[in-house]
C-alpha cells in the first residue's frame, strides 16, 4: 500500500503562522557520534526527530560506549559480525565507516539499495591508509562494508578527494582526536559542501578540540573531549520550505522560533538567496521571521549552489514556478542523494513545462512553457526533498498529489502536520500498489 498525499489550498492566499522546526539532522549527526566518541563527557540538547538522527542514536545506543576507542585495544577474538543497518541515511553511512573503524568489534555497515549505490570508496580507501581493516561486502567503492577495528594506526597523514562529498572529510575528522597519533587530511581538488566541514570543525571546537586549517590541509592531534552541551538548532534545510511557501502566497509572514541569523549550518544561506524572489528575514526575540511583501533582488546571472547542496530543489522549483529562467552551477553532487536529483527535477518540472538543462555543468531553467495544469502528481523517488521542495505548489496549483509522502520522514516528519497548521489541506490517499 503506498500514501500519497494530496495537498491543496483554498480561499484567500494569505500566509500567518509560526512554525517550530525539528533540530538539524546534519548537527544532530555530529553531535551523537561526538558524544560516543567523548565516552558521553558531551551530551546533546534539542535531538531532532528526523529518522535519520532517530536510526543513529539507536545504533550508537545499541552500540554502547564502553569498548575502547582511542586505539590499541585487541581485535575480538569472534568472527561473527554485528549489523548496522542505517537505512537511507547518508550521514550516518559515513560517520560510522569512520567511527566503527576506530571501534573495537567486527561490523557489517549497511543501508537501502540506494545507499548501497551511494559511493563510499573515497573515505574507504582513507580509512584503510590510515590503518583501517575495511573491505566491500559486495561492490567495490560502495557499502555494505566489512569493518573490523579498532584500527592499528600506520599513518597520520592522509589525502582525499574533496569534491564528491564533504561527509568523507566530515567523517574523518571527528574520530581524529582519539587517534593515537592524530590527523592531517590533505585535501585534493576543490571542496565541496565546505559548510559542513566547517560545522564539524565548530563543534568540535566546542568542545575543546582544536585543529589547524594550513591552505589545504587540516590537522587535528590527539586530544580529549571537554566535558559539555552541544545545544542543536532547529534545521535551516527545512526553513527553506517555508522560504518558498513564503514565496508563493500572496502574503505571508512566518515565525520561526529559535533559527538564529548566523548560523552553523551553511543552508542559513538560504535568508540571503531568498530576496531574489521578495522574502525578508528579521531577527525576532525568539527567533527569526520571514515576509513575502519586500522588494525582490536582482537575481545573479548564475547562481552557485555549491556549499548548501541541499538547498538546491528547493531553489530550482521556485525559480521554475515564478517563471525565473535562471541558471545555476554547483550541482555536480545532487547525482549521488537519496536520489538523482537532476534526473528528479527535470521530470517533475516537466509537469509544469519547463526545462533544466545542462551545458559545461551549468543548469538552466527554461520556463518560457509554464503551465499550472488543474492537476499535478509529484513522483519522491524515496527523496524527502522531492516531496517538500514541490508540495508548496499546491499555492499555485489546485491539487498536488506528493507520492510515497511518508520520505519526508527522513529529516522533517511533521511537515505534513505544519502545512495543515500554515492553512493547507493535506489528505492521505492510500493505493494499492501492483507490482
Ligand atoms: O555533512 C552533512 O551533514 C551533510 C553534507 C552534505 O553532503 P555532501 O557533503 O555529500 O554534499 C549534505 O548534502 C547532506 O545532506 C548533509
Ligand atoms: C543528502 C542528504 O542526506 P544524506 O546524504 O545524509 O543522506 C539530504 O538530507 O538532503
Amino acid at each position: 500500500m503506498s500514501k500519497n498525499a494530496l495537498v491543496s489550498f483554498q480561499g484567500n492566499k494569505n500566509i500567518n503562522t509560526e512554525i517550530q522546526l525539528t533540530g538539524s539532522k546534519s548537527e544532530c549527526n555530529r553531535a551523537l557520534i561526538i558524544s560516543a566518541l567523548s565516552k558521553k563527557l558531551v551530551q546533546v540538547e534539542n535531538l531532532s526527530n528526523a529518522a535519520d538522527t532517530v536510526t543513529l542514536n539507536g545504533i550508537l545506543n545499541k552500540l554502547g560506549v564502553e569498548s575502547n576507542e582511542q586505539g590499541g585495544a585487541s581485535k575480538p577474538q569472534t568472527n561473527n559480525s554485528e549489523l548496522v543497518d542505517v537505512g537511507p541515511a547518508g550521514t550516518a553511512m559515513r560517520f560510522l565507516s569512520a567511527y566503527l573503524s576506530a571501534k573495537n568489534g567486527n561490523f557489517l555497515l549497511t543501508g537501502t539499495e540506494r545507499m548501497k549505490q551511494r559511493p563510499i570508496g573515497i573515505l574507504a580507501e582513507a580509512l584503510k591508509t590510515l590503518g583501517a581493516d575495511i573491505s566491500y561486502a559486495e561492490n567495490e567503492g560502495f557499502p555494505p562494508l566489512n569493518i573490523v577495528g579498532p584500527l592499528n594506526q600506520k599513518t597520520e597523514k592522509v589525502k582525499i578527494k574533496g569534491d564528491v562529498s564533504s561527509q568523507y572529510i566530515s567523517a574523518l575528522l571527528m574520530i581524529a582526536p582519539v587517534l593515537p597519533q592524530g590527523l592531517t587530511l590533505e585535501i585534493e581538488g576543490e571542496l565541496t559542501s565546505k559548510p559542513y566541514v566547517d560545522m564539524t570543525l565548530d563543534m568540535l571546537s566546542a568542545v575543546g578540540i582544536e585543529h589547524q586549517w594550513q591552505g589545504n590541509s587540516i590537522s587535528i592531534k590527539p586530544q580529549t573531549f571537554k566535558a559539555g552541551t552541544l545545544v542543536v538548532e532547529p534545521d535551516w534545510s527545512a526553513a527553506s520550505y517555508w522560504y518558498s511557501i513564503a514565496a508563493l502566497a500572496d502574503e505571508a509572514t512566518i515565525s520561526l522560533p529559535a533559527l538564529k541569523e548566523k548560523s552553523l549550518q551553511g543552508d542559513s544561506q538560504i535568508q540571503r538567496i531568498m530576496e531574489i524572489f521578495g522574502i525578508q528575514t528579521s531577527k525576532t526575540e525568539t527567533g527569526i521571521s520571514i515576509q513575502s511583501n519586500e522588494k525582490a533582488t536582482d537575481a545573479p546571472e548564475i547562481l552557485d549552489l555549491k556549499t548548501c547542496p541541499d538547498l538546491a530543489q528547493t531553489i530550482v522549483v521556485i525559480a521554475a514556478a515564478l517563471g525565473k529562467n535562471m541558471a545555476f552551477t554547483g550541482l555536480e553532487t545532487l547525482k549521488i542523494k537519496e536520489t538523482d536529483r537532476i534526473a528528479a527535477l527535470q521530470n517533475e518540472l516537466a509537469k509544469i513545462g519547463v526545462t533544466l538543462t545542462e551545458t559545461n555543468l551549468v543548469y538552466t531553467l527554461n520556463c518560457d512553457k509554464l503551465h499550472f495544469p488543474d492537476k499535478i502528481t509529484i513522483a519522491t523517488y524515496e527523496d524527502h526533498r522531492m516531496a517538500m521542495a514541490f508540495a508548496p505548489l499546491a499555492l499555485l496549483v489546485k491539487e498536488v498529489e506528493i507520492e510515497e509522502m511518508q520520505v519526508v520522514e527522513k529529516s522533517y516528519p511533521y511537515f505534513w502536520d505544519d502545512l495543515k497548521k500554515a492553512g493547507f489541506e493535506v489528505t492521505t490517499l492510500q493505493h494499492s500498489v501492483i507490482q
